[in-house]
């Protein structure tokens, strides 16, 4: 009986009227503003997924290009409450169809979406303030998370892509984790907690005035998990990896070009830093100049040009066609270190003693984790990762003897797992192998030495012999002596004489 403009008319004052004396405000957030899509509602789409969980009765999943995980999400026109700082909010999933359009240039979805949040007219502030901000965390958080890894590499050496970039990009699914990692437990525990706290703080940093960064060194033998760990610290926090291939950088400016081109949340690496650049102390004179230091030099690099070892120095001093040290400090430590946020510097090494001390000290190298030879408390990791063995499976005579000799086999968790992987599918024989293996590595180690020491007492024995052919006694040598001690006599009287005098004046 109605016209249908009377309807919609008096459907909006009651809608009005509602609002006016409702203790409640609205806030829409559609999918599309105009013709752009609404970041805020993607945001608030994935941060639901977090609390929805799978709790709800009906849930719409989604898995998103370029994710590893299935997303969950409100269906249409369900609610679902939130709580923050106290104050409970209520998001509302709202699917309408939308009225046919005219011509556009880009379709839009059959559908309108949209969430309605509703919250108490009192807490509108807090709710606008931080709320909204703190979604919005949350979702990049997650969408970080779900998002597959990327390992970066500038193998191109220095060539960049249509888009003006210098690096290159594949998904970096490397399956190590801080469980799968066999090291000290306690040590392990110790890395996790400095990175949760690296990740979190923000706010510190800032307090602090320090740039938001943090660097490591890994350093031991080869086959004791360096770059396992950095494949571990990127899955804990959930960053990307640049791993920075030094010998394909040209000079000082290209390096720092390549760490303007990094993002934040990410590990920048130098795999094998003293084969890739002479990192000498810089205090050090140089041989060649006698002047300057290996700081001021270029560098000279490894494989350039004369296949292996370090190159050739070049004339120039920096700015030129070769990095130097204290470009590479300036890309750790200096003002363009801090572009972006949130960057951790790693850095391996099998040789730490080659590494100038300049290179190493805090705020460079913060952290120096010490990777060592499988010890009994890592190589239970191992059995428990290849083996399934429990700790209380295992016979304890044999374990016993395996606490025996494992510090002194000084074999590294590459080797141990490779036994365990060739005899994975007998866990009787995987151990016992790798005991005889313990023993007979630790007894050669042992024999060697011994042997060492042996060499050792030969050569002290003949520098005493030495040493005592050259302190024996010369010509002329014992008036020397007679005349020594009569000067010393006299000196002493004199001082008795200056004694006395003194008292007396006193
Ligand atoms: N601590 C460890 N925990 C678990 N696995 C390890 C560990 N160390 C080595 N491995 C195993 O040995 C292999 C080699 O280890 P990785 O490449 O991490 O050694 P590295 O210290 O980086 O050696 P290099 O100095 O030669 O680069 C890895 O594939 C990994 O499976
Ligand atoms: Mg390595």
């Amino acid at each position: 009986i109605f016209p249908p403009e009377l309807r919609f008319a008096a459907v909006k004052l009651f809608n009005q009227l509602f609002r006016c004396f409702s203790s409640y405000v609205y806030f829409d957030i559609t999918e599309i503003d105009g013709v752009n899509t609404n970041e805020l509602y993607n945001a608030v789409q994935l941060y639901l997924s977090s609390s929805v969980s799978i709790s709800g009765n009906r849930l719409s999943l989604t898995r998103a290009l370029n994710s590893s995980a299935i997303t969950f999400g409100l269906s249409n026109n369900d609610c679902i409450l939130d709580s923050f700082n106290g104050v409970t909010v209520q998001w509302e999933h709202i699917v309408t169809q939308r009225q046919a359009q005219g011509y556009l240039w880009r379709p839009l979805p059959e559908e309108k979406r949209g969430f309605t949040l509703r919250i108490k007219k009192k807490d509108k502030p807090l709710i606008l303030d931080s709320y909204l901000d703190f979604v919005m965390d949350k979702a990049e958080e997650i969408r970080r998370k779900n998002q597959e890894r990327l390992l970066y590499t500038n193998s191109r050496g220095g060539s960049l892509d249509s888009r003006g970039h210098p690096w290159e990009s594949v998904p970096f699914k490397h399956p190590s984790t801080f469980d799968t990692l066999a090291m000290d437990p306690l040590k392990k525990q110790q890395i996790m907690e400095d990175l949760r706290d690296f990740a979190n703080g923000q706010r510190f940093y800032q307090q602090t005035g320090r740039a938001w960064k943090r660097g490591y060194l890994l350093y031991g033998p080869p086959g004791t998990g360096k770059s396992s760990m950095i494949a571990a610290m990127a899955n804990f926090l959930g960053y990307d990896i640049y791993d920075l291939e030094l010998t394909e950088v040209h000079n000082n400016s290209e390096l720092r070009k390549l760490l303007m081109k990094t993002t934040s949340k990410s590990i920048i690496v130098i795999e094998d830093i003293d084969c890739s650049i002479n990192l000498t102390d810089r205090k050090k004179k140089s041989p060649v100049s006698g002047m300057r230091s290996y700081y001021d030099l270029p560098d000279f690099r490894c494989g350039g040009g004369n296949g292996g070892g370090y190159g050739s120095i070049s004339g120039d001093d920096g700015g030129g066609n070769s990095i130097t040290l204290s470009g590479l400090l300036n890309f750790t430590d200096g003002l363009w270190s801090c572009c972006g946020s949130e960057r951790i510097f790693v850095f391996t090494t099998n040789h730490i003693e080659k590494l100038d001390s300049a290179l190493l000290r805090s705020g460079r190298m913060d952290m120096h984790i010490f990777m060592s030879y499988c010890s009994f408390s890592a190589l239970k990791i191992l059995l428990k990762n290849y083996l399934n063995y429990e700790e209380d499976d295992l016979d304890s005579i044999v374990l016993n003897e395996i606490k025996d000799v494992i510090d002194k086999a000084k074999m590294t968790p590459a080797d141990v797992s490779e036994l365990l992987i060739k005899n994975r599918r007998c866990k009787n024989r995987a151990v016992t192998e790798l005991l005889e293996t313990l023993k007979s590595k630790a007894e050669k180690n042992e024999k060697n030495s011994g042997e060492l020491r042996k060499k050792e007492m030969g050569l002290e024995e003949e520098e005493e012999q030495e040493k005592r052919t050259l302190d024996s006694p010369k010509e002329g040598s014992e008036f020397e002596e007679e005349e020594e001690d009569c000067r010393k006599e006299t000196e002493e009287e004199e001082d008795d004489d200056h004694e006395k005098n003194n008292n007396f004046i006193q």
